[in-house]
């Protein structure tokens, strides 16, 4: 397919882009000689895509040492070779440094050395049996396979483990491309996924709750795709789908969203952060947020059509409701004539009366008619942070284009 030719002309790195890489990785790894620190991740792999990489570092210490160590001592004694270089600290499960050499970003990651997958203890310690079982399975063609897939799951937004997506890890589209043995397999399997859909490698061992279960070859006790959301299952599934059936390289890139006018109403509640924050930590916030807002909205009576988001240096929350306004007054229903509570609810209602089915109702006064304070009452982060809150007139950029749009941006 011509597509697929043109997407890996732009993912598939040349020998000039490995030997830049390489040659960041060779300095760094020098600066650690005397600890045991190996690379893995897509670089080692050769699954990693073109222009759009880190370099995954691992720095193995003893099981023995034990978890708090890493986050300490080793932390301490990395950070100490690699001075001198542009280095920062991220926070995963557990901190590790991220150092810039040359425009090549490599994370280094302290982990525990384990004699099998299902010895692990942190999440990282799987990794060697990753790669070995990765490396083991792919051929150079499988691993082309792998480069278009990856592209195709950013495109469509669902490249990621990370809690802001809820999609596929890299690993996970590596062992669908194993499973299902090209890319367009894996796009044919995908369009008939289900809720619940099992795809097992090895064994399976026991039973997992997700809406995609990918046992771990190296560790059946734990699902390879447990990040992988509804939402992004079922993206994954209407996209191959929808590609199969007339493909086209907006699925790899999309196109930006031409401008949208506001249907219905759109409230925007902006917040910045105002102390350092872990990504993992603060989209689990945001995503609690996000769920409370809409409840309470429709609680308080709302007609809620959406809830989005979009991030740049802040976070913006994106509220579209049918209207902002809504009555001083709703209905509320109370219990049947025959109940003991009948008699407490008429006590406490000025306007009630008994309905045609027999339950008592009465009008009520709205506590709360303000969307905006409900938004804002909504929002819990337990970062420092403040909200700005306004309607939205006019969308100029493309994440909030988007969410206007509606359509997938991979849809004509
Ligand atoms: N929670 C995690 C995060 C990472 N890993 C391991 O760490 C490696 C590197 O992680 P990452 O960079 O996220 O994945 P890559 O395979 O390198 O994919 P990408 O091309 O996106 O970097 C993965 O292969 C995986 O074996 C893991 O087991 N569990
Ligand atoms: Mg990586």
């Amino acid at each position: 397919m011509e597509i697929l030719e043109e997407v890996l002309r732009r993912v598939k790195p040349g020998p000039e882009d490995t030997i830049r890489i390489q040659s960041a990785v060779d300095l760094v790894i020098s600066r650690l000689k005397d600890l045991d620190a190996e690379v893995h991740g897509s670089f080692r792999k050769g699954t990693w895509l073109k222009g759009d990489t880190d370099v995954d570092l691992f720095v193995f210490y003893p099981r023995s040492v034990g978890k708090e160590y890493l986050a300490r001592e080793a932390l301490r004694e990395i950070l100490d070779r690699l001075q001198g270089l542009r280095t920062r600290l991220a926070y995963a499960e557990h901190p590790y440094v991220i150092v810039e050499v040359d425009g090549v970003e490599v994370d280094v990651v302290p982990a525990l050395r384990v004699e099998s997958g299902d010895q692990a203890i942190t999440a990282v310690d799987r990794t060697p049996f990753h790669t070995r079982y990765v490396t083991s399975r792919l051929s150079d063609e499988g691993k082309d396979q792998v480069r278009l897939l990856k592209r195709f799951l950013k495109g469509i937004g669902v490249y990621g483990a990370e809690i802001r997506v809820m999609g596929f890890s890299g690993y996970v589209a590596e062992l669908l491309t194993i499973y299902y043995g090209s890319f367009l397999n894996v796009l044919k399997g995908a369009s008939t996924w289900k809720p619940g859909t099992e795809i097992v490698l090895e064994r399976e061992t026991k039973e997992f709750n997700s809406p995609l279960v990918i046992p771990d070859p190296v560790d059946p006790r734990r699902n390879a795709a447990a990040a992988v959301s509804m939402k992004s299952l079922a993206t994954m599934s209407i996209a191959s789908r929808m590609f199969l059936k007339e493909a086209s390289l907006d699925f790899f890139y999309p196109p930006s969203p031409e401008p949208q006018p506001v249907l219905g109403e759109v409230l925007v509640a902006e917040i910045k952060l105002l102390e350092p924050y872990v990504d993992d930590v603060l989209w689990g916030q945001i995503r609690r947020s996000v769920e409370k807002i809409r409840n309470s909205l429709l609680n308080a009576g709302f007609r809620v059509v959406d809830v989005g988001w979009c991030q740049d240096e802040r976070v913006r929350l994106l509220v579209q409701v049918e209207s902002t306004q809504i009555g001083d007054h709703h209905l509320g229903q109370g219990p049947p004539f025959y109940l003991e509570s009948s008699t407490e609810f008429i006590l406490s209602n000025r306007h009630v009366w008994v309905g045609d089915d027999g339950k008592l109702y009465a009008l009520k006064r709205r506590k709360e008619v303000d969307p905006e304070r409900i938004i804002l009452n909504s929002i819990s982060l337990k970062y420092k942070y403040s909200v700005r809150q306004y309607k939205l007139t006019e969308a100029s950029d493309d994440c909030t284009r988007a969410f206007l749009r509606k359509r997938p941006l991979w849809l004509k």
